[in-house]
């Protein structure tokens, strides 16, 4: 199974590259026959035109042979151009295949591995691009031509033809199991080198955390640690590769060695020509040079073959379903809880949702309060759709979440996650960058509900102000309003918001408060919060506790239970 669809993958690469494919054979063809030009070309010097003083033969020959190499060259020169292009476009499939691919994989799965771990997967379209590109991809294509030089030595030099018996298949050996060994360095190098990334990639994004809080040395004294593993793997996959390649040098000298000796008893027993030997050492190097070269190449091969093995088994993750089915009119936005649980990962963990019943909407504002940890963004989440429930069901109106395209929960639900990020970019493409059709109006619309337009517009680039990698150019409550503008720009039936007040001032939250309300009219807005001013405003609450509902109900009641509770 696993190997059909990596054949599928490899099917649907290159099959558009098909033409180019042969264009590139056919011209490692004709290179590899030039290439058995030089031996023939010795061998008619040494028995003819030495032996028989043969001028006018020299000059034809060496005409030809300048024909020869100069044809060479041109060739050469286009298959390297053919590879080039050849596998910048199957660089350009895959990477595009991989991006696309990352924004499908559902959110579990994304989350459940490093940003380390993703960012390496575009160094491993590199790595197959690098490998089919190079060196490694020319000694590919001319291993299959070293029969026509095996061909040539049996028919000149038959008494030497034995040894090619022993020695080509000694080399093979040598460079599969050179391959064994690059593989697994090369798992070893990778994932000393994703562990150390890791650590600099977190350690960049939280730069200002590891200023403010001094953690240089802190982090310093893990980062030698992984670097020096970083590097040690390295020196010893470069130890092992080298190793063999000087093994591979020595059957190299070993070979031509045995094959003069053996080839001078053969001369001096009348069977072979002087001309027929040497042309026969060079045809025999001109076959081990590849397989010596790729001795030393593997691990370049070994490392785009795990390359092309890990891209395409995340290429094989599920995917959130992206189309819709049927074309649904605008639900009203009821969303109805029934035993929901989720519990992340393994089996070992207990579950962070335990069969949360209830029904919220359609339209009103709903607090989820709970201590922290009780599992509120969790169920915020699911409620979005991004996870999917282990056991019961969410339903929008009366039609369970699983079925929704992710188009459709887009178009339905505005998310404000709790740890809210810009990204890069102007006011106005944050605000758009989520809409199928962005149109000013529809932006303004959105800023003008909460009361931030006439803010951009007094800005000296009003809705081209840049604001900087993560946001960082404004200010926090800045940054939470803009947030909660572009999740109206959709107009969602359904708005979730994780701690919407975080970095604002109390007069802000009591603007947000009188905006929630409103917006609750015609929409059914289920907030996370700890605060009183959103409380007060809301109609129900509901309070987690370990996963479950404590308490549920009009938000009077609850709020006034939760006050006589308290001590
Ligand atoms: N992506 C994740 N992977 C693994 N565990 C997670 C993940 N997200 C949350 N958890 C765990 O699930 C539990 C509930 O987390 P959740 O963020 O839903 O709680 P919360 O009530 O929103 O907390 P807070 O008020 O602190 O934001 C916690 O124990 C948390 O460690």
């Amino acid at each position: 199974m696993e190997q059909d669809g990596e054949k599928g993958l490899f099917r649907s690469i290159f099959a558009p590259l098909f033409p180019l494919l042969g264009e590139i054979f056919a011209a490692t063809l004709v290179i590899n026959i030039l290439a058995f030009a030089i031996p023939v070309f010795v061998l008619q010097v040494y028995d003819r035109v030495i032996a028989q003083a043969g001028l006018s033969t020299l000059q034809g020959l060496v005409i030809g042979m300048a024909g020869v190499i100069i044809f060479d060259f041109v060739l050469r020169q286009a298959r390297s151009g053919l590879l080039q292009h050849a596998a910048m476009r199957i660089d350009a499939t895959l990477a595009k295949r991989l991006f696309e691919k990352f924004t499908r994989i559902p959110l579990r799965i994304l989350e459940h591995r490093p940003s380390a771990f993703w960012q390496s997967l575009f160094h491993d379209v590199d790595n197959i691009r690098t490998a089919l590109s190079g060196i490694a991809a020319i000694l590919l294509a001319d291993l299959p031509f070293s029969v026509i030089g095996i061909v040539l030595i049996v028919a000149l030099a038959k008494p030497l033809a034995w040894a090619l018996l022993i020695i080509v298949p000694l080399f093979i050996l040598l460079a599969f199991v050179s391959s064994l060994s690059a593989r697994s360095s090369t798992t070893e190098e990778r994932s000393a080198t994703m562990r150390r990334d890791a650590l600099v990639s977190e350690m960049i994004a939280n730069r200002t955390t590891v200023k403010a809080l001094g953690l240089g040395s802190y982090l310093g004294t893990i980062w030698e640690e992984r670097q020096a593993r970083t590097i040690d793997s390295s020196i010893q996959k470069a130890a092992r590769a080298d190793r063999y390649h000087n093994l591979a040098k020595t059957l190299l000298l070993s070979s031509t060695v045995t094959l003069t000796g053996f080839g001078a008893i053969a001369i001096i027993n009348q069977e072979l020509t002087v001309g027929a030997l040497i042309a026969a050492n060079m045809l025999v190097s001109r076959i081990l040079q590849p397989l010596n070269q790729l001795v030393l190449q593997w691990k370049a091969l070994s490392a785009a073959r795990q390359s092309f093995h890990r891209v395409k088994k995340v290429l094989d993750y599920p995917e959130d379903s992206q189309n819709a089915t049927l074309d649904l009119p605008r639900p009203q936005g009821k969303i109805i809880l029934e035993g929901v649980s989720y519990s992340f990962g393994d089996q070992e963990n207990a579950p962070v949702l335990k069969g949360v019943t209830a029904s919220l909407g359609a339209s009103g504002l709903h607090a989820i309060v709970g201590p922290n940890g009780s599992g509120k963004s969790t169920l915020l989440k699911l409620m979005r759709g991004l996870y999917t429930p282990q056991a019961g069901r969410i339903l929008l109106d009366e039609g369970d979440m699983i079925q929704f395209s992710e188009a459709e929960k887009l178009n339905w639900f505005g998310y404000l996650p709790q740890d809210t990020r810009l990204l890069s970019g102007t006011i106005k493409d944050n605000l758009s960058m989520g809409i199928t059709v962005p149109s000013d109006e529809t932006i303004a619309k959105a800023t003008k509900t909460i009361g931030l337009h006439d803010e951009i517009m007094a800005m000296k680039n009003g809705y081209s102000t840049q604001v900087g990698e993560h946001g960082e150019n404004l200010s926090g409550g800045l940054r939470q309003r803009l947030a909660l503008a572009r999740t109206l720009v959709n107009d969602p039936v359904v708005l979730l918001l994780d701690e919407p007040s975080n970095n604002l001032d109390s007069h802000a939250e009591m603007a947000l408060a009188r905006l929630l309300k409103k917006l609750s009219k015609s929409r059914t807005v289920i907030m996370v919060t700890h605060s009183m001013t959103l409380l007060e405003a809301a109609d129900s609450i509901m309070v987690l506790e370990r996963g479950q509902i404590r308490a549920g109900g009009k938000a009077r009641d609850v709020l006034s239970r939760l006050r006589g509770a308290r001590p």
